[in-house]
């Protein structure tokens, strides 16, 4: 008997084998952990469906105070099962359990509640005008779903962005048919025991698994039963399946690549700049779009600021989820490895001061097999190298010394990308100016990822189109009617 954990797809309320498999490896050794049931055209196309019939059935027919508790309940129980998804991220991912633990599994039950709250509560517009003739009309907005909404997942924080999407998605009455990344397909599967026990329809939340190209990430973009994309991952993918939407013209909403920068400036309150800058440079093992690859500091604090990150990341822990005191698990999987290993070998060829890292950690026994990399920190390049103008995704950074606030801006925005910044300083005027100058959709200032959800959260530029977040996700998760009436 084949007792290999098995990740199955979740259609119109049943688990659902495929005969076609592939393996789901640990990244902290590599070892396989379970086998994922890729859904073809068929399932697929059944996914749609169901979609498409519950839709239909009584969750098209029902109150939006109905919707929302029954989302609350998910919220609930995701929290009461916390344990599980907890312990299925980490097989999925390595992450460090302390970071999972904090982020990633109470924003997957946060996504929930916030749109639940979001839906019953916001008001559409209403104008009333003279008519020509004298008259009088009222005109009054109404929401509507979208339909069936594809959902497409990386892997990075899997749970969390996932929900980011279905929370909404639902509290607006949509159905939704995620298709979570290759690499972590246990917490959307989790998910659907979820739905099951506090009793959504069948159909209303479903998975498929498998890939891109010629596998149920294009299936899915491509079925014309689907009437909206939502997707988080690489600009290129973003631009494939902006391709596949674009028959039938249905709409997208994308949270893209980045290439962030971080700006401190010397009257900076150097130590919480040096804490935010080895996180948004680090966490995650640098597996966040948010994340700063490349940072300018105010030159009289270059030197200083160097060395103190230096000690940072020479302190981090590197080491597999459940070791305590772990502040840099693996990378995803070994291609991911190799790409990452593939920047940090571009750095030196270009010229690079290595300052810290570089290479590979050495780790105890099976853990020599995992995706470890060392976090690394480099000086010295030119604004043209590699390291600095593409995404890498990897717990790396360079720095680069700046004089005034215009040569900062420029340097921030000499960038396809437009995600994130974050900047540090206490003069408020510089905080401002720079706010406003910077081409990007999210900026802090002496914080990073600091998430309030009722904000809007996009990039600009190659980073992403549209705003999900508060009242700006039911921009895309509803059509907008308009309905005048002649008094
Ligand atoms: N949040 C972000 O900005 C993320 C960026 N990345 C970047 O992307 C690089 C590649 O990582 P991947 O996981 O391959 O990202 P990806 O963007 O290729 O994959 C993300 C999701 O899209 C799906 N997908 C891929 N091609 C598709 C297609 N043609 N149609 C429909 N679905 C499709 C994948 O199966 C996965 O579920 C990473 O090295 C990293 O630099 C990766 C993950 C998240
Ligand atoms: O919604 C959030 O709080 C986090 C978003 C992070 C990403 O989109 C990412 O790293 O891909």
């Amino acid at each position: 008997m084949n007792t290999m954990k098995q990740f199955l797809n979740f259609i119109n309320g049943e688990f659902v084998a495929t005969g076609k498999t592939f393996e789901k490896r640990a990244p902290v050794n590599n070892q396989v952990i379970g086998q994922v049931h890729e859904a073809g055209q068929a399932e697929v196309d059944a996914a749609v469906a169901a979609g498409r019939a519950a839709l239909k059935g009584e969750w098209g027919k029902m109150s939006v105070v109905r919707r929302a508790e029954l989302l609350h309940a998910v919220a609930d129980e995701i929290n009461r099962r916390f344990d599980e998804f907890l312990e299925a991220e980490l097989a999925d991912t390595g992450k460090p359990r302390s970071l999972a633990s904090h982020i990633d599994i109470p924003r997957g039950a946060a996504n929930f509640k916030i749109f639940a709250d979001i839906v019953k509560n916001v008001p559409t517009e209403s104008f009333q005008m003279t008519t020509p003739d004298g008259g009088t009309a009222i005109s009054y907005a109404a929401r509507s779903p979208l339909g069936v909404v594809g959902v497409i997942c990386p892997w990075n924080l899997p749970l969390l962005l996932m929900t980011w999407k279905v929370g909404p998605a639902l509290a607006c009455g949509n159905v939704v048919i995620v298709k979570p990344s290759e690499e972590t397909p246990a917490t959307a599967t989790l998910l659907g025991e979820v739905m099951n026990t506090v009793g959504i329809p069948k159909g209303v939340y479903q998975v498929v698994h498998g890939f891109g190209p010629n596998s149920a990430g294009e299936f899915l973009t491509k079925n014309p039963g689907v009437n909206g994309i939502t997707f988080t991952g690489e600009t290129r993918t973003g631009e494939a399946i902006m391709a596949a939407a674009a028959k039938g013209v249905r709409p997208v909403s994308f949270e893209l690549g980045g290439k962030n920068a971080g700006v401190v400036f010397a009257d900076a309150d150097f130590e919480k700049a040096v804490a935010g800058i080895t996180r948004s440079a680090f966490e995650n093992c640098g597996q966040v779009c948010l994340g700063t690859e490349r940072v300018y500091v105010q030159r009289p604090i270059f030197d200083k600021f160097v060395a103190a990150l230096k000690a940072k990341a020479e302190a981090l822990k590197v080491g597999p989820s459940h070791e305590p005191g772990v502040g840099l698990g693996p990378l995803i999987s070994a291609e991911h490895k190799a790409k990452v290993l593939s920047y940090y070998a571009k750095a030196q060829a270009e010229g690079a001061t290595v300052v810290t890292g570089g290479g590979v950690p050495e780790m105890p026994g099976e853990f020599a097999n995992g995706h470890f990399v060392q976090p690394t920190i480099w000086t010295g390049l030119p604004e043209t190298a590699s390291v600095i103008r593409e995404e890498i995704f990897g717990p790396c950074c360079h720095i680069a010394p700046f004089d005034t606030e215009e040569e900062a801006v420029a340097l921030a925005n000499a960038t396809d990308y437009g995600l994130a910044t974050t900047v540090w300083t206490q003069d408020l005027g510089t905080a401002h100016r720079m706010a406003s100058a910077i081409d990007v959709g999210l900026v802090w200032i002496n914080s990073w990822f600091l998430r309030d959800l009722r904000t809007a959260f996009g990039g600009a530029k190659a980073s992403g189109i549209g705003r999900e977040g508060g009242v700006h996700s039911l921009e895309f998760y509803t059509e907008l009617k308009n309905v005048m009436i002649k008094l």
